[in-house]
C-alpha cells in the first residue's frame, strides 16, 4: 500500500504524493491523468497535484500538476506542505527543495496558531521581464501598472513571474465577476499570454495588509494562490512605499484564511527577496494499492482524517473576529 495525503496552505488544497515510496515511479502521463482525477472527485476535489521526488542537491524535489492536468513551475501554498512533510521524513527544520527553475529555501517557522504549523518558503526566481511570462501586449518589455484597456478599462495592471505568470491588479473592491471573466478569458485561446496567467484582484486594508483573491490558470478560482499573493505583496512594495513598512512582514488576507509574506527589495528589483510564510496543513492520509495508483482507480481507498482541520478553523474563526 502507498500512502497519499490531502492538504492545503489556506484551504489551497492538494493531494502529495512521493513517488520516491513507490516501487515504480508513475510517469508523466499516468501522474496527469491522476491529478485530474483527484481533484475532480475525491474527498471533495483539490486545486493539484504535488508530486515529491528524489533531487540531487535538495532533500526532496517539488513537481506541481494543476487540476487540469498541466503543469506548473511553481506553487506556493504546495510548497509549505511538502516541505512540511520533507521536514517530518527527514527530522530537518532548515533545507533546501528542488522547484522546476530553483532550489528554494524553507524553514520550519513558529506555529500559525496551536496545532497549526507553518512554514517559511522562499520564493524565486524574479522576473518582470514580459518573454518570461510569457505575455504579449503591444510589445512593452515590461507591464507595472499600466491601463489595459482591452482587459477591464479603469483598472492597473502589473505583471511578474515568480516563476510561474502572475497578472496583478489593485482594486478598491474586488469585482468577483469581473476576475472570473478575466481570468476565464487569459486562460483561453488569447493574443496576450499563450500559457495562460494567474490573475489577481487585491485590496489594501491598511500598512502591511492585503486582501488577494486569484483566478488560477489551470484551476479556476482558489481559496487561496500562494505564489499570487507573494507576488502581490512584491507589487504592493514597488508601488505604494507609503503603505508599505519593510521592517515588518505583511499580512495576506485570502478567502481561505491568511499567510504572511516578507519582501526585501532589492534597487535591482528582480534581485528582490520574497518569502511566504503560512500554515502546512494536512486534513486526510489515504491508502492505496500502488497498481491503483498506476490504472488510476481511485475506488479502494481507505481513508483517515488527521483531525487538523479543527485546529486550522480556530485560527481562521481567531483572524475573523
Ligand atoms: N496555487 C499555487 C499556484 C499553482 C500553479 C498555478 N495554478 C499555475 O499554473 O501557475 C500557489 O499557491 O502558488
Amino acid at each position: 500500500m502507498v500512502k497519499l495525503l490531502k492538504v492545503h496552505g489556506s484551504e489551497n488544497k492538494f493531494f502529495i504524493l512521493d513517488q520516491t515510496l513507490l516501487d515504480t515511479p508513475l510517469p508523466d502521463d499516468e501522474l496527469k491523468a491522476l491529478a485530474i482525477n483527484l481533484c475532480k472527485n475525491t474527498l471533495g476535489g483539490a486545486d493539484g497535484l504535488l508530486v515529491v521526488d528524489t533531487s540531487e542537491n535538495c532533500l526532496g524535489k517539488m513537481r506541481v500538476i494543476n487540476a487540469d492536468g498541466s503543469e506548473a513551475k511553481m506553487c506556493g501554498n504546495g510548497l509549505r506542505t511538502v516541505s512540511r512533510y520533507l521536514s517530518e521524513k527527514y527530522h530537518l527544520n532548515e533545507f533546501k527543495v528542488e522547484t522546476l527553475e530553483a532550489p528554494l529555501s524553507i524553514s520550519k517557522a513558529e506555529d500559525f496558531y496551536e496545532g497549526v504549523p507553518a512554514f517559511s518558503v522562499e520564493i524565486a526566481p524574479i522576473s518582470f521581464n514580459n518573454t518570461d511570462l510569457p505575455f504579449s501586449y503591444q510589445q512593452m518589455p515590461e507591464m507595472i501598472d499600466q491601463n489595459i484597456p482591452e482587459f477591464l478599462p479603469k483598472q492597473k495592471f502589473s505583471a511578474v513571474a515568480v516563476p510561474n505568470p502572475h497578472l496583478i491588479s489593485f482594486v478598491p473592491e474586488i469585482n468577483e465577476d469581473d476576475l472570473g471573466t478575466l481570468g476565464k478569458t487569459l486562460n483561453s485561446t488569447n493574443p496576450y499570454f499563450p500559457e495562460g496567467v494567474n490573475v489577481s484582484f487585491a485590496k489594501i486594508l491598511d500598512t502591511n495588509k492585503l486582501f488577494v483573491q486569484t483566478y488560477e490558470r489551470g484551476v479556476g478560482f482558489t481559496n487561496a494562490c500562494g505564489t499570487g499573493m507573494s507576488a502581490t505583496s512584491l507589487i504592493f512594495a514597488l508601488l505604494h512605499s507609503n503603505g508599505f513598512d519593510p521592517t515588518q512582514d505583511i499580512s495576506v488576507y485570502n478567502p481561505g484564511g491568511m499567510v504572511k509574506t516578507h519582501v526585501n527589495l532589492n534597487s535591482i528589483k528582480e534581485l528582490s527577496e520574497l518569502h511566504l510564510i503560512g500554515n502546512a496543513t494536512f486534513t486526510h492520509e489515504i491508502q492505496i494499492n500502488e497498481q491503483d495508483l498506476h490504472n488510476n482507480d481511485l475506488n479502494n481507498l481507505t481513508v483517515t482524517k488527521t483531525g487538523e482541520q479543527k485546529n486550522y478553523q480556530a485560527f481562521v474563526d481567531s483572524i475573523s473576529d
